[in-house]
């Protein structure tokens, strides 16, 4: 397949809160936004870019929300490539793996290396681990010592090199404004809370303290059980935050035994080294 040279582009992940953008020139990462989603078919980029982004460059985008997928597919001005799960080199991705998770990873995995776990604390809060290809032992068919082998045995192929990223697996649950929203949404007498950046007290003496410290003490403590079971399993992993929650969610986390970053452009490092895969960055 031919390569075709690219300079200036638009990354774009599509998640179920918002728009997530970011303005590449070349392989340089210059700037990046977010936007509230599309409400209506896509005639004019202008009012979702920055003021000095030409809507000609081309958009790399990837949505985990089909309508705004819709939406944005409207849009016959522009060139638009989506990013497909077929485009990330990660071994093991299941077909309903969202796409959002899978660009992240692989994002985590030229970054950071691997074993890698990624937290994306966005309106879903997911935990998503790639660890290294195991190789397939090469098995050798059993044979009767009566019948010696009578030519040499061909080695099977590797089906992968050593340092492939494998999907080790990972685990959805509610983002911690979804938990907030829930609970209000669908009780009689739960307001709606803001959330406060410190720990609240554990126990709570008024209602929007007790919902407070009921979420954030839970997501907390699940947030670190899955860590810990991770570093049991891969202790050299680092381990990284993105997503909207996540400088707040790994400040209110004490400290750990790996090497915990908070990264919020993940999802463009992975889209680069996608985009980098079909054009020549100049
Ligand atoms: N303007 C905003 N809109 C929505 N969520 C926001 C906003 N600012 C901060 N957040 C926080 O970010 C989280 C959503 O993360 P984000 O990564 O933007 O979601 P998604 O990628 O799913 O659209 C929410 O739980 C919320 O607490
Ligand atoms: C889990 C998600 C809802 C997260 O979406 P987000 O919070 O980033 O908007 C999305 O990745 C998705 O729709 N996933 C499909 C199911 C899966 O990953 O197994
Ligand atoms: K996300």
């Amino acid at each position: 397949m031919s390569k075709t040279y690219v300079s200036d582009w638009l990354g774009l992940t599509i998640g179920n809160s918002r728009l997530h953008w970011g303005w590449f020139k070349g392989d340089i990462l210059t700037e990046t936004w977010d936007s509230p989603h599309f409400s209506h078919p896509v005639t004019d980029l202008m009012p979702y870019l920055q003021p000095q982004i030409s809507p000609s460059l081309p958009l790399y985008f990837a949505s985990v929300v089909p309508q705004q997928t819709t939406l944005l597919l409207s849009l016959d001005s522009i060139e638009l490539r989506e990013i497909l799960l077929s485009d990330v080199s990660i071994k093991g991705l299941y077909p309903t793996i969202g796409i959002d998770r899978a660009i992240a990873l692989w994002g985590a995995v030229q970054t950071y290396g691997l074993p890698v776990l990624v937290i994306d604390a966005g309106t879903a809060l997911t935990f998503t681990g790639a660890n290294h290809t195991q190789l397939r032992k090469q098995t050798e068919s059993k044979r009767s010592p009566h019948h010696p082998k009578t030519h040499p045995v061909t080695p099977a192929i590797p089906d992968s090199q050593p340092s492939s990223p494998t999907l080790f697996g990972g685990a959805i649950l509610p983002g911690l404004r979804l938990q907030f929203q829930s609970l209000h949404q669908k009780t009689a007498a739960l307001p709606s809370v803001s959330l406060s950046p410190q720990l609240p007290q554990r126990w709570a003496l008024n209602t929007p303290n007790a919902i407070e410290s009921g979420i954030l003490y839970t997501l907390l403590a699940g947030i670190q059980d899955f860590i810990k079971d991770w570093l049991q399993q891969f202790p050299h992993s680092k381990v990284i935050f993105t997503g909207g929650d996540a400088t707040m969610l790994s400040s209110l986390l004490p400290p750990q035994d790996a090497e915990m970053i908070v990264d919020p452009n993940l999802i463009f490092w992975g889209a680069r080294a996608i985009v980098e895969q079909y054009s020549i960055y100049r």
